[in-house]
């Protein structure tokens, strides 16, 4: 059998390990041909295809990005649409997909598949915010970015008795500061599900800096106060529609400094948090998925993708993990909260 893999969204540390781990069981157990389509759907709609063997999967597991170029392409817009994709695939004796990316990219996915086209899902999302898989790759090694980040911010911030704001990823969904901020031991986190009020965050503030402690306030780019009624966006809109985060940081030190009279300073993480090495769980993890997805295509569970629950790789349907946000539930927000101030 002939595979083309494709890479989709914003990247995610472990894309690579996907790769190689679809490719090394299809190659040395399966006898399975595999080519790379680069940067995503662009390369399927237009034939842009690179040979994709052992030489080129070798030792890629540990390295960051993706050997095969991403895009937020659309596959049905411009010259794309069902029967291109037949044809890039007839062309090139390609029999299955894989398709490694987020909702966007398995929306896609399921419309080609429902049009009978033969392909096969691996979840990507840095944010966590994937419905049917418990984590997601990228996302363990976001977070320990992030808790780095902040385990360093606490130091230089306890040296001058300040404040500090750190502003991490997370567009719908707070996973990635929920996790760091409780390992870091922040004094608030602050999420897109909870808005939240500034009296409260400066009771937190006070109580910490009350204790000598040197607050921490982790923030996710898309958390909102309970007095905005959108997550703060001042750079307009990205190629594809989309509001650009970041700066929720920025806006919050003056706010607190002002209103509890603590030297503030903010730091935003950014894309840091998306580059670099994988961690060994999200490098596993990945490895995992991949040998999964190629499972699935020997085996013909054509729309579905690999997902990771409890500790079992399972599969299902593409609608599963579309359409409904995996959000941070309220006891767990909660349990954090215990630990604020
Ligand atoms: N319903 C859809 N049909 C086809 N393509 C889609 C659909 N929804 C989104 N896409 C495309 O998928 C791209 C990648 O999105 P996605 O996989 O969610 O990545 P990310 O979350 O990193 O932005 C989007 O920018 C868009 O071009
Ligand atoms: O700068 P880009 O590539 O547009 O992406 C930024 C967005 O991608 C994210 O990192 C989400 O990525 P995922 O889709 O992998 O969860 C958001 O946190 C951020 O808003
Ligand atoms: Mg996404």
């Amino acid at each position: 059998m002939r595979i083309g893999i494709l890479t989709s969204g914003g990247d995610a540390p472990g894309l690579n390990a996907v790769i190689r781990g679809a490719v090394f069981t299809g190659i040395q157990v399966h006898n399975c041909e595999f080519v790379g389509f680069r940067n995503g759907w662009r390369g399927v709609v237009e034939g842009d295809i690179v040979p994709l063997g052992m030489p080129e999967v070798k030792g890629i597991s540990k390295q960051g990005g993706t050997i095969l170029g991403t895009s937020r392409t659309n596959p049905f817009e411009g010259i794309g649409g069902v029967d291109r994709v037949n044809q890039v695939m007839q062309e090139n004796g390609i029999d299955a997909m894989i398709a490694i990316g987020g909702e966007g990219t398995l929306a896609a996915a399921k419309r080609l598949t429902d049009a009978g086209i033969r392909i096969v899902g691996v979840p990507k999302t840095v944010d966590n915010d994937l419905s049917a898989t418990d984590y997601s790759f990228g996302f363990d090694t976001a977070v320990g970015i992030a808790t780095d980040a902040m385990d360093r911010l606490r130091t230089t911030g306890d040296a001058h008795d300040r404040c500090m704001v750190a502003e991490v990823m997370g567009r719908h969904v707070g996973w990635i500061a929920l996790h760091s901020g409780m390992a870091a031991g922040a004094h608030a986190i602050l999420i897109p599900e909870q808005k939240t009020s500034v009296d409260q965050i400066v009771e937190w503030v006070t109580h910490a800096h009350d204790r000598g402690r040197a607050p921490l306030v982790v923030v996710a780019e898309g958390f909102s106060l309970d007095t905005m009624d959108d997550a703060h966006s001042e750079r307009g809109l990205d190629a594809f529609g989309r509001p650009r985060l970041g700066g929720i940081g920025e806006l919050l030190a003056p706010i607190i400094e002002e209103r509890t009279g603590i030297e503030t300073r903010a730091t935003t993480l950014g894309h840091i948090q998306r580059g670099g090495t994988p961690s060994a769980f999200d490098r596993v993890l990945a490895t995992r998925l991949g040998m999964a997805a190629l499972r699935s295509v020997l085996d013909g569970h054509w729309g579905r993708m690999v997902a990771l629950q409890g500790t079992e790789i399972v599969h299902v349907p593409f609608e599963d993990a579309l359409g409904r946000l995996k959000t941070v539930p309220e006891d767990r927000y909660l349990e954090a909260k215990v630990l604020f101030g």
